[in-house]
């Protein structure tokens, strides 16, 4: 599942960043890279050196890659409707402002942080919610039935709506549910703006503080029996900070409706389409900064 998840969400969000098109070399060259950058982030806690080398290199050919499409816009041979087209807009020099700009450097950074921190994050969200759904039946029939739901009123085409996105709430839950269960960003961390007494500890301001969100995310006293798979837990509202899925205050994760979007619409096109099955029983965490199974979870699919 692994890497089919990676590919699709590596498209999806090249696609919306910098318009590269799904199937084209740029594509390609592009997501070659980037699956050997990310290792560098992924085991940076591990020390390779060899990734650390081969990653460097592999960010340097995406920035080269990015200076010339940047350079394309720049001269008007390429017009996009995207996210680097607005930046490009947003901060491009115009004579008379003396409004402070990203320099190209800022610009190509902004476009790689988005690459890196959206793609790998969705991807690990979609292999545990395909788990989580295989092993937890009851769960998985009623997400089914809010999709043919929406299959059934529909009266053309197999396109979603906007509308039709923003109206699926136990889907909406079994996200959260997932990335409560999960914890794809097991920590987070701040700096401390002030003094402060928590649990009798003194923090002082300035000091790290690093959020061990996994023991947050499974403490029984806020989410009940945590081992088990349950979206209704998300029916009423949680005590504040207690779901740190995306994270929470102005750090917050801003890729929060991409991804849920994402996910979405493929949940609602696995569920309706396709039943599967898995090829290994393993719940081994793979013990890197985005938490993933660590078999990655091999499964065969068939159409329902
Ligand atoms: C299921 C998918 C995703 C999950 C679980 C996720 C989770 C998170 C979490 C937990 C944080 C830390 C927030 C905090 O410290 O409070 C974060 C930060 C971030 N995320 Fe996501 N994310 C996902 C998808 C995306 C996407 C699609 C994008 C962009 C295209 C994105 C861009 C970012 C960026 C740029 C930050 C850093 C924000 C900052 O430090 O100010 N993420 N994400």
């Amino acid at each position: 599942m692994s890497r089919g998840g990676f590919t699709f969400t590596f498209k999806v969000i090249s696609c919306m960043i910098m318009s590269l098109e799904p199937a084209g070399e740029e594509q390609e060259k592009f997501r070659s890279n980037s699956s050997l950058y990310l290792p560098f982030f992924l085991h940076a806690f591990q020390n390779s050196r060899n990734c650390f080398y081969s990653g460097m290199k592999a960010r340097d050919r995406m920035y080269s890659m990015l200076d010339s499409i940047i350079s394309r816009r720049r001269k008007g041979s390429e017009f996009q409707l995207d996210f680097l087209q607005s930046l490009l807009n947003k901060h491009s020099k115009k004579a008379g402002e003396d409004e402070e700009k990203l320099t190209d450097e800022q610009l190509k950074d902004n476009i790689l942080t988005l690459l890196i921190a959206g793609h790998d994050t969705t991807t690990a969200a979609l292999t545990w919610l395909i788990k989580f759904l295989e092993e937890n039946p009851t769960v998985l029939e009623r997400l089914r039935e809010e999709h043919q739901g929406i299959q059934d009123t529909r009266t053309s085409g197999s396109t979603l709506t906007w509308s039709e996105v923003n109206n699926m709430p136990y889907t909406n839950k079994v996200i959260s549910e997932t990335l409560r269960k999960a914890t794809i960003l097991p920590w987070s961390s701040r700096k401390a703006a002030e003094d402060f007494i928590i649990d009798g500890f003194q923090i002082r301001k300035g000091w790290s503080i690093i959020l061990d969100v996994v023991s947050i995310h499974h403490d029984p006293s806020i989410f009940p029996d945590p081992e088990k798979f349950d979206p209704s837990r998300f029916d009423a509202p949680l005590k504040p900070f207690s779901f740190l899925g995306f994270g929470g205050g102005p750090r917050m994760c801003p890729g929060i409706n991409l991804a849920k979007l994402e996910i979405s619409i493929f949940v609602h096109h696995l569920v309706c389409k396709y039943k599967w099955r898995s090829l290994e029983k393993d719940d081994a965490v793979q013990p890197t900064l985005v938490r993933m199974p660590k078999n990655k979870y091999p499964i065969t699919v068939e159409q329902l």
